[in-house]
C-alpha cells in the first residue's frame, strides 16, 4: 500500500494574484491568475455587425483633425491671460506669457528629439515616435479604433506640458480624452458669463489611494475589488487648463507655479496604472455593437502599434469587459459575439461558425501580402490554419464538461511517440515527431482543454508557447486570450529560470496565450522579484504540498489543485519523466484518456522514453504494464492517432 506524506491538501497561494496591468482604477483580470478564475459569462443574440459599420462608427476623420493653429483673438486672449494668471495659491508664472500652439509644440519636441538624438535609448515610447507607425496607424482604416493624427507625439506634448500651449477647442476635445488618464480633477472655476472655465489638476500619482471599506455590504455574488493602496505624493506635476468658449474658442493648458518641472515617472506608467478615455471609448462603442469582450480586446491587439500611441499598450480583456458592463446590463437578452468565423463553444474549443471558410481562406491570403498596412490585420506569423479534416475520430476521448467530478479536471495525456516509444532523440532535444496534420490536431486538442501541463524538463529543453495557435484562437484573429489554456510547469525545485524573453511570456505578453502556472514544492526559493515578475504577467507559483513516499508531488494533490483554481480539463504534453509516471496503476483513476502520435521512425535506446514501471501478476510473472480501452487508431498523414481510455468504468473500480 503506498504511502502519503500528505503535509496539506490544499494549495498555498504566496500572495494574492497581483496583475501589473492592474490597479486601484481597474478590476482584476478574472482570467489572469488562480484565485481570480471565475469569468463572467460572455454570451448572449443580435445581428452581426459588420465590418463595414464598425469602419464607418469611427471618431474623426483625418480632415476634421487637421491641426489648425487658434486664431488668437484679442478678447479671448485677455481673458485667457486673465485666467492663466488667475490662480489663489500662487501668484505669476514661470511661463512664458504666450502660449504656444500645438503644431508649435511639436516642432519644439521634434527640435528636442533631433538634438537628443545620439542619447536616445529604445524605449518604446520613443519607439512609438516613429513616423513610420504614425503613418501606418493613420493610414489603416480597418482597426475598430481610430487615433487622430500625431497622437502619441501629442500626448507627449500634453504629458510633459514643458511650456503652456494654447489650442482649438476641437483640438482639446480630440486629443484630451486620450491623456486624461494622467490626470486627476483638484478643482474648478467659471466666469459670471460662463465663457471661461479653468480646471486645475494634479497628476494621479499625487492622489493617494485607500483601500475599499470593507464593511459596506456587496451584491450577492459580487466579489470585494482588489484596491491597490497607493500612497500618493509620488509626483507633483500640476496644471491648470483654462477653456475659453466664444466665437473663437481656445484652450491653454500650462503648468501651475508650484508643479515639479517635470513628472517623476514617464507616461508609460501612468498608462500601466489606468487607461485613458479616449481609448476606452472606441471599446465601448465597439461592445454597444454587441461583440465579445474578448473580441474586441483581440481585435485592439491586431494594431499594436496604433494601441500603443492611443496609450493602450497594457490594455486588458477586463478594461473592455468593465467598459461594456453597463450596455451588456441594459441588453442582457443580446447574446454577444465573436469578430469573426470563429466561435469558442464551452467545451468544445475553437469552432468555425457558419461561412467561416471562405473568410478564413481571405485571411490566410491576406498574411501573405507584401505591406500589412494594405491588407487585413496582420496576423501573426506562427497562425496554423484551423484543420481542413475531420477530427470527428477524437470527440469520445475528450473533456466533456457537462458531465465533470468537481474535484479533478478530466485529464487527457496527449504526446507524440516514435515506433520504440521514444519522445526525442536524447532528454533536452527537441524532436519532430508530427507531420503537419498531427500538429493541427495537436493544436485543436489545446484548444478543448483549460490547461497544458508539462514538466520542467520539457521547459528546459523546449523553451515552448503552449498557447493554441490556430486561426480564431486567442490572439490569432477571433477570439480573446480568455480562450486560450493555462500552461502549467512542474517545477518542484524552481529550476526554470522564467524570465520575460521566454515563450510562454513572450505569448503573454503578445495576447497570443496565458502565462503559466509553475507548481513548486514548499521549499523551493523562489526569488521575491520573479514572482512579481511572473504574477505582472498574470502567471503564477502554486505551492503543492502532498509528496508520494518517493518524495516526488503527488498528482492526485496536483490535480485537485488545479481543479480548485477552476480547471476543468487538463491535456498533459509531457515530457517522459512526467507521462511515464502518470501511466503507473497508482494514477490510472485520474487519467482519462490518452492520444498518441505515433511517428514512422526509431529515434534508438539513447532517446527519451515513455514507459510505465513493470508490473507482476499474482505468481511473479511479467504483466503489461496498462491496456488502455475502447482503442481507436486513425491514419492522419504520415502519423497514425492511437485513442484510448485508461480511467477504469466506475463499476470497475467499485470492483463490480
Ligand atoms: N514528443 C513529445 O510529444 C514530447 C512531449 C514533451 C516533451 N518531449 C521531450 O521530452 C524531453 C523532456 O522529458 P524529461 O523526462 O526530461 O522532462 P519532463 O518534461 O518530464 O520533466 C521532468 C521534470 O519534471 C519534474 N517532475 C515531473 N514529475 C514530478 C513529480 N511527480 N514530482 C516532482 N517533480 C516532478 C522534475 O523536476 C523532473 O525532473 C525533451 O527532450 C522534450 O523535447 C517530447
Ligand atoms: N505533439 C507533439 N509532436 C511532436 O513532434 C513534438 N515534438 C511534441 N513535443 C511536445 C513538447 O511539449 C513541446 O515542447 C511542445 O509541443 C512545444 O509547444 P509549442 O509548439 O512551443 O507551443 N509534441
Amino acid at each position: 500500500m503506498e504511502l502519503n506524506f500528505t503535509i496539506a491538501s490544499r494549495i498555498c497561494r504566496p500572495h494574492q494574484p497581483h496583475n501589473m496591468d492592474h490597479d486601484a482604477d481597474h478590476a482584476p483580470d478574472p482570467a489572469s491568475g488562480p484565485g481570480s478564475w471565475s469569468i463572467a459569462p460572455e454570451n448572449g443574440s443580435i445581428g452581426r455587425a459588420s465590418a463595414a459599420q464598425a469602419r464607418d462608427d469611427v471618431d474623426h476623420t483625418e480632415e476634421e483633425l487637421e491641426l489648425v493653429p487658434p486664431v488668437p483673438h484679442e478678447a479671448m486672449h485677455e481673458a485667457m491671460h486673465e485666467a492663466m494668471d488667475e490662480d489663489p495659491q500662487h501668484s505669476g508664472s514661470d511661463h512664458p506669457a504666450t502660449p504656444m500652439n500645438l503644431s508649435g509644440a511639436l516642432e519644439k519636441q521634434a527640435r528636442q528629439a533631433e538634438a537628443n538624438a545620439n542619447a536616445n535609448d529604445s524605449s518604446s515610447e520613443n519607439a512609438t515616435n516613429d513616423p513610420a507607425i504614425e503613418e501606418l496607424g493613420e493610414k489603416s482604416g480597418l482597426a475598430l479604433f481610430n487615433n487622430p493624427p500625431n497622437l502619441s507625439r501629442i500626448r507627449r506634448v500634453l504629458f510633459e506640458c514643458s511650456d503652456a500651449i494654447e489650442i482649438s477647442l476641437d483640438e482639446y476635445q480630440t486629443y484630451w480624452p486620450f491623456i486624461d488618464n494622467v490626470w486627476v480633477k483638484q478643482r474648478s472655476n467659471s466666469s459670471k458669463e460662463g465663457h471661461c472655465t479653468t480646471d486645475y489638476y494634479m497628476c494621479r500619482l499625487r492622489r493617494p489611494t485607500h483601500r475599499t471599506s470593507e464593511t459596506r455590504p456587496l451584491p450577492e455574488g459580487k466579489r470585494p475589488r482588489k484596491k491597490r493602496v497607493r500612497e500618493g505624493g509620488m509626483c507633483n506635476f500640476q496644471i491648470k487648463v483654462v477653456r475659453f468658449e466664444g466665437a473663437y474658442s481656445t484652450v491653454t493648458i500650462a503648468r501651475t507655479p508650484g508643479s515639479s518641472d517635470v513628472h517623476s515617472h514617464d507616461l508609460d506608467f501612468i498608462d500601466r496604472v489606468k487607461r485613458n478615455s479616449g481609448l476606452m471609448e472606441s471599446a465601448r462603442k465597439e461592445s454597444c455593437k454587441g461583440y465579445l469582450p474578448s473580441s474586441i480586446y483581440t481585435k485592439f491587439q491586431e494594431y499594436p502599434e496604433m494601441l500603443s500611441e492611443a496609450g493602450g499598450r497594457f490594455l486588458t480583456v477586463t478594461d473592455v469587459r468593465n467598459v461594456s458592463a453597463k450596455w451588456r446590463i441594459q441588453n442582457p437578452e443580446v447574446k454577444l459575439i465573436p469578430h469573426d468565423g470563429y466561435e469558442y463553444q464551452k467545451g468544445h474549443g475553437i469552432v468555425r461558425s457558419q461561412g467561416a471558410a471562405e473568410r478564413s481562406n481571405e485571411t490566410i491570403s491576406a498574411q501573405s501580402r507584401v505591406h500589412p498596412q494594405d491588407s487585413a490585420p496582420a496576423l501573426p506569423p506562427d497562425i496554423l490554419s484551423f484543420p481542413q479534416f475531420s477530427l470527428d475520430f477524437l470527440q469520445p476521448y475528450l473533456p466533456n464538461h457537462a458531465d465533470r467530478r468537481g474535484e479533478f479536471p478530466h485529464v487527457t495525456l496527449s504526446y507524440a511517440s516514435s515506433m520504440d516509444s521514444k519522445i526525442s532523440l536524447r532528454a533536452g532535444m527537441q524532436t519532430v515527431l508530427s507531420g503537419p496534420e498531427a500538429k493541427l490536431m495537436t493544436h485543436y486538442l489545446r484548444s478543448r482543454h483549460d490547461a497544458i501541463l508539462i514538466g520542467v524538463g520539457t521547459v528546459l529543453a523546449d523553451n515552448p508557447g503552449l498557447n493554441c495557435r490556430l486561426e480564431g484562437a486567442g490572439g490569432f484573429g477571433g477570439l480573446g486570450r480568455m480562450w486560450q489554456p493555462r500552461p502549467v510547469v512542474i517545477d518542484p525545485t524552481g529550476r526554470w529560470p522564467v524570465h520575460p524573453d521566454c515563450r510562454m511570456l513572450r505569448t503573454a505578453v503578445e495576447g497570443k496565450g496565458k502565462a503559466p502556472w509553475v507548481v513548486v514544492s514548499p521549499g523551493a526559493q523562489i526569488n521575491p522579484q520573479t514572482l512579481m515578475m511572473l504574477k505582472g504577467y498574470g502567471g503564477d507559483f502554486l505551492r503543492i504540498v502532498e509528496y508520494n513516499q518517493h518524495w516526488r508531488l503527488h498528482w492526485e494533490g496536483v490535480l485537485r489543485a488545479l481543479a480548485s483554481e477552476g480547471i476543468k480539463s487538463v491535456m498533459i504534453e509531457g515530457g517522459g519523466t512526467v507521462l511515464s509516471e502518470l501511466l503507473n496503476p497508482e494514477y490510472t483513476n485520474f487519467i482519462d484518456s490518452i492520444i498518441v502520435t505515433v511517428a514512422p521512425t526509431y529515434l534508438g535506446s539513447g532517446g527519451v522514453s515513455v514507459s510505465p514501471h513493470s508490473k507482476l501478476d499474482q505468481e511473479g510473472n511479467p504483466n503489461a504494464a496498462l491496456n488502455p480501452r475502447e482503442v481507436k487508431w486513425t491514419p492522419l498523414g504520415q502519423n497514425v492517432i492511437m485513442c484510448g481510455k485508461i480511467r477504469p468504468h466506475e463499476e470497475e473500480r467499485r470492483g463490480e
